[in-house]
């Protein structure tokens, strides 16, 4: 267990009603840290993130997040206490305006909306120029940033990312790991699902290997960087 956790997963065990995908994995994400979960296709990473924001129940395990235990809380009962979740996909509504947008992320927030919306511009300026337009226009890139802030919105401690670049151009990608670190920076942390393995490892601290629904390899991010066996065995050399 990292010491000082947002969040600790202890023998989280999680499916879709047949056999569990997810088989007993633990992990854990420092106060302000960026962690990531990597690992093959199919290996259950979206399912444990799914279990971790309350989309999905756990067959077993338990969620501790900011010192409280969350399993059975439902997914608004955690967005309300600082656990934001952007899915992979269908993370904007398309015919609702990015204003609507952010204005939803904010659901359970009663108050000081404005205030976040302007402090959540500054933070992404494209943003403003955007506030009026349909979500649907946007770009690739700009709705990824739009995604994030709606998570934002929420006043999150710990943000749960799946796949943010995922099917973006490599010059987008750039942008989207550079709101990630803007975001870090304003000492959110971040457990994020990523299939670019070295870039996420190259901006993380500790990084989660799952193969077949369970974790084959943990360690710092560093430390896998330098295990050349461990990405040609389990990350397809990426
Ligand atoms: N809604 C679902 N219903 C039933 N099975 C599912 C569902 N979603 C995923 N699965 C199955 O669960 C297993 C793990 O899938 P998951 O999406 O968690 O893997 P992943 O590691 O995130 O893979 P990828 O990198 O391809 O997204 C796969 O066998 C997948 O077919």
């Amino acid at each position: 267990m990292t010491t000082n956790s947002v969040l600790t997963v202890e023998g989280l065990s999680v499916g879709y009603g047949g056999a569990p995908v997810v088989r007993g994995v633990d992990f854990a994400v420092g106060s302000g840290q960026i962690n990531c979960v990597v690992g093959p296709n199919g290996a259950g990473k979206s399912t444990a993130l799914k279990a971790v924001a309350g989309v999905l129940r756990p067959i077993a395990g338990k969620i501790i997040f900011d010192g409280s235990d969350v399993t059975r809380l439902s997914t608004d009962a955690r967005v309300a206490r600082g656990l934001g979740y952007v899915p992979q996909v269908a993370n904007v509504f398309a015919t609702l305006t990015v204003m609507e947008n952010l204005q939803i992320g904010a659901h359970a927030k009663r108050r000081g909306i404005k205030e976040r919306t302007d402090s959540i511009c500054e933070l992404f300026p494209a943003l403003r120029d955007a506030l009026g337009r349909p979500a649907g226009t946007l770009s690739g890139g700009q709705r990824s940033m739009l995604a994030l802030s709606r998570a934002l919105m929420g006043d999150p401690k710990l943000l749960l990312l799946d796949e943010p670049t995922a099917g973006l151009a490599p010059k987008l990608e750039d942008q989207v790991w550079e709101h990630i670190l803007t975001i870090q920076a304003h000492g959110i942390g971040v457990l994020i699902v990523e299939q670019n393995t070295r870039r996420a490892l190259t901006h993380s601290h500790s990084a989660y290997v799952m193969v077949d629904g369970l974790v084959a390899a943990d360690g710092t991010a560093a430390e896998m960087l330098d295990r050349p066996d461990l990405v040609d065995m389990y990350l397809g050399g990426a």
